[in-house]
């Protein structure tokens, strides 16, 4: 488990303790390598698809990574190649968030730079989430209580009380973003939604969310 001293005794409230842990985590996320990421997308890949319920899903909803994200390429390939059908984050005209169904890397089109892919099909509103038999969702840091750190738009908090009773929700983030709640807990607020598993690439942690 990795602790960062620089919040575990933070004075700062919640919502400026976020800030600051998101510009340190993404500055650590800059470093890594084009080829480094590419790895751990794959061993991410082998992780997510080796959960149980994940086997079993036949909708699975899955952000599509921007670069220095933990990478779901690999990932959304495989569960498409298996028949599952993927949802992904699109955003509408006048950004109303909602989904759009995968239909194969080529239609994954980064729309403007720093923006996460979206596929070029039908705009499904937000409520189509009730249909994913697993949620896999984007974070910068999750601690072993299943507290999430995201990228701040709240997207996720919006979408997962959208979700299917008994769903799981799983957070994928690389080795050095895994906190112990004791320790460093995930700065939070009385909307974030938790987590039930991380997984990185070299492990999958069931939280008690
Ligand atoms: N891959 C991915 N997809 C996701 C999320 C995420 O965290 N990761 N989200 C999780 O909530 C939602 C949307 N998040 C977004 C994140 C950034 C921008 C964006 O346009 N950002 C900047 C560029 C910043 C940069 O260069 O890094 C911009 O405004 O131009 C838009 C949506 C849904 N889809
Ligand atoms: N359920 C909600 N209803 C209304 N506003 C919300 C909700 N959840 C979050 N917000 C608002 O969205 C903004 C970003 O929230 P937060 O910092 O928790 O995002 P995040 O979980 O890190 O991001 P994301 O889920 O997009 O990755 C905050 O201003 C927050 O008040």
């Amino acid at each position: 488990m990795t602790q960062m001293s620089s919040h575990s005794s933070s004075p700062l409230e919640p919502e400026d303790a976020k800030v600051a842990l998101r510009a340190a985590l993404r500055k650590v996320r800059l470093q890594r390598s084009e080829r480094r990421i590419a790895e751990h997308a794959d061993a991410l890949r082998d992780q997510v698809l080796a959960i149980p319920t994940v086997g079993g899903a036949s909708c699975v909803s899955v952000y599509a990574s921007r670069p220095h994200e933990p990478g779901t390429g690999p990932l959304i390939q495989a569960l498409h190649e298996h028949g599952v059908k993927v949802m992904i984050p699109l955003l509408g005209d006048g950004l109303q968030r909602g989904w759009a169904w995968y239909r194969g890397a080529e239609d994954l089109i980064e729309r403007a730079p720093g923006r996460p892919p979206e596929p070029s099909g039908d705009f499904l509103p937000f409520e189509t989430i009730s249909q994913a038999d697993v949620v896999v969702v984007p974070a910068l840091a999750i601690d072993s209580a299943g507290r999430r750190l995201g990228q701040g738009g709240g997207w996720y908090d919006r979408a997962l009380p959208l979700a299917a009773e008994g769903v799981p929700f799983i957070a994928l983030v690389y080795d050095n973003e895994v906190f112990d709640a004791e320790q460093s807990p995930v700065p939070t607020e009385a909307h974030d939604i938790g987590v039930h598993a991380v997984v990185t690439p070299s492990k999958v942690m069931h939280l008690p969310a």
